[in-house]
């Protein structure tokens, strides 16, 4: 399986997918407009897209070829990375083409299937495909089914490969995501499956393991003997927007603690993998999910809260139950903050505190390791007063870029410290872009590379810590906080029983 950090010959090489056909299910919808079809146009414009290559939308409009150019023109204009160049869209623009139907429409699906093999025919396609399914998660067991129905998720029938890319989130919880797994499987090969955690394909997300492993600085202090505790946050200014029919029946925790965050720290704590491949670096990472364990006093350690009307950057915002289409009684928390505790060795006695949370002061994600302090400071109360832990900060965005936090002394003849900040930002270091995430993820799918993507059993492993949280919360009413702060006090005063407290982010 192609790794770009296994061979460093490679890493120089471009990697470039065989002759294939992208098929979009839920095309004209919120994620394809403003991800995937511009990670598709900004793909084209880097030279990564094999020669007849070809983007098939599906969804429910009369639409022929040209509506659905329109569209995607008009996304990559608005949404892509790359400058728009007029010779890489006429390019791309021969190659879209669109099947209008609803998932349950049999007609719709064969002429889908009549599309793609003629595309084999027309465009020199071996029988190539991955079918993303950009759709509410109800529907992905009836797409799954069409496909298996008209042969397409069939590799033996076309000749060629068949993927799969389910979006998140993969489940509800551990029962729904095992029958899911169990159907995904079973309608294509274990293999020719790809989770999508967007997280994952993010630069700053992948430097962690070059940060811990290719550096002899770090490991010697990644472990309870000088870690305090590390703190993961993923905050947002943003409300729910439009998408009130999914978040309400999911809520923070679903919708990125189960998946992002625990990504995160799964690439925190992890061992270091024997190799680069993806399976080396996947089985670490589950055994680590698997060694998560949840405070007993869950009411201390879980704490969950809901926005109401307040003020994000100087712009009044509404609070949750104004959102469009939100129940005025929903109980759905739109912030989740929780201690894991990691039961192996290396964690024993260090809490991870987790906290995400829409319609705070800032966008911001981060992982802060917190150092123990030293275990004797030869300097006066008052000095030793003005130091903080060292701190090391992985800023996965904005500014992507690590600081490092640690004392010093202030300039002067007495002996005044204080904490100064050491920054490396991408920005300054590097001339080279990074791709989207999106970017990274559509193509690693088209090249077959399954390093970036979680498996059934990470997800599976995932869901075991998510599930007790949700079964405790339920019934309960979150806490409030006010749009544009930094979460509900409650959550605050669960650091502070230990004395500690959030890291500004
Ligand atoms: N948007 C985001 O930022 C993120 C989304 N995701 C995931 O991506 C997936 C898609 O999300 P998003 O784009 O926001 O969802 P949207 O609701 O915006 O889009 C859903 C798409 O599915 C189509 N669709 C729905 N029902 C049917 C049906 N019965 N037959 C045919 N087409 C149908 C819609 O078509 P129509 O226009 O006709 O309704 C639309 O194209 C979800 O699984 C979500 O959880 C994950 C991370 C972030
Ligand atoms: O998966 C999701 O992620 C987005 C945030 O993604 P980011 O790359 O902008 O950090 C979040 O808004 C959304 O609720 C969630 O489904």
């Amino acid at each position: 399986m192609t790794n770009p950090l296994r061979d460093p010959q490679d890493r120089r090489l471009p990697r470039i997918p065989e002759p294939c056909a992208l098929v979009i299910f839920g095309v004209t919808g919120d994620l394809s407009r403003k991800k995937l079809i511009p990670a598709v146009y900004d793909l084209a414009n880097r030279g990564l897209l094999p020669p007849g290559f070809v983007v098939l939308g599906f969804a429910r409009r009369d639409w022929g070829d040209g509506d659905f150019e329109e569209l995607a023109r008009k996304s990559a204009q608005q949404h892509a990375r790359t400058p728009w160049r007029d010779e890489v869209w006429s390019r791309l623009v021969g190659n879209i083409k669109f099947v209008g139907g609803s998932f349950d429409d049999d007609v719709a699906f064969d002429h889908l299937a009549e599309t793609l093999d003629e595309l084999r025919a027309t465009h020199g396609i071996p029988g190539n495909a991955a079918f993303y399914l950009s759709i509410p998660p109800p529907a992905f067991p009836m797409v799954l089914k069409q496909l298996e129905r008209t042969g397409m998720a069939n590799n033996n029938v076309s000749g060629g490969w068949r993927r799969v890319v389910v979006e998140k989130p993969f489940g509800n919880d551990l029962e729904s995501a095992k029958a899911l797994n169990d159907l995904v499987d079973d309608v294509f090969t274990g293999h020719d499956v790809f989770r999508i955690d967007h997280y994952l394909g993010k630069e700053t997300v992948q430097n962690i393991l070059a940060l811990r492993f290719a550096n002899s600085l770090f490991e010697p202090v990644w472990n309870s003997h000088y870690v305090d505790s590390v703190q993961i946050t993923m905050a947002e200014d943003v409300g729910i927007g439009s998408r009130a029919g999914f978040y309400d029946t999911a809520g923070a925790a679903r919708d990125v603690l189960q998946n992002h965050l625990l990504q995160l720290l799964a690439l925190t704590a992890m061992e270091e993998p024997t190799s680069f491949d993806s399976e080396e670096i996947r089985t670490e990472k589950l055994k680590v999910l698997r060694a998560i364990t949840l405070p007993e006093d869950l009411e201390s350690h879980a704490i969950r809260g809901q926005y109401v009307q307040g003020w994000v950057a100087g712009q009044r915002a509404d609070g949750y139950h104004q959102e469009e289409n939100v129940p005025q009684d929903s109980t759905t928390e739109t912030y989740a903050a929780v201690q894991l505790n990691i039961k192996n060795r290396r964690w024993a006695g260090v809490p991870f505190h987790l906290r995400t949370g829409k319609r705070m002061p800032r966008r911001v994600t981060e992982i802060a390791v917190l150092f123990k302090k030293a275990p004797h400071l030869p300097f006066d109360a008052a000095d030793v007063e003005m130091l903080g832990n060292n701190q090391l900060v992985i800023r996965v965005q904005p500014d992507e870029g690590l600081m490092l936090k640690f004392g010093s002394k202030v300039p002067g003849t007495a002996m005044e410290l204080r904490d100064i900040a050491m920054d490396f930002q991408y920005g300054e270091a590097f001339t080279e872009s990074s791709p989207e995430a999106y970017e990274r993820l559509v193509l690693d799918v088209l090249i077959g590379d399954k390093t970036l993507f979680p498996d059934a059993a990470e997800v599976e492993a995932s869901w075991r810590v998510i599930d007790p949280l949700e079964e405790f919360w339920a019934g309960t009413k979150p806490h409030t906080y006010r749009a544009g702060e930094w979460g509900p006090r409650a959550a605050d005063e669960m650091l502070a029983r230990t004395g500690r407290q959030w890291r500004r982010a």
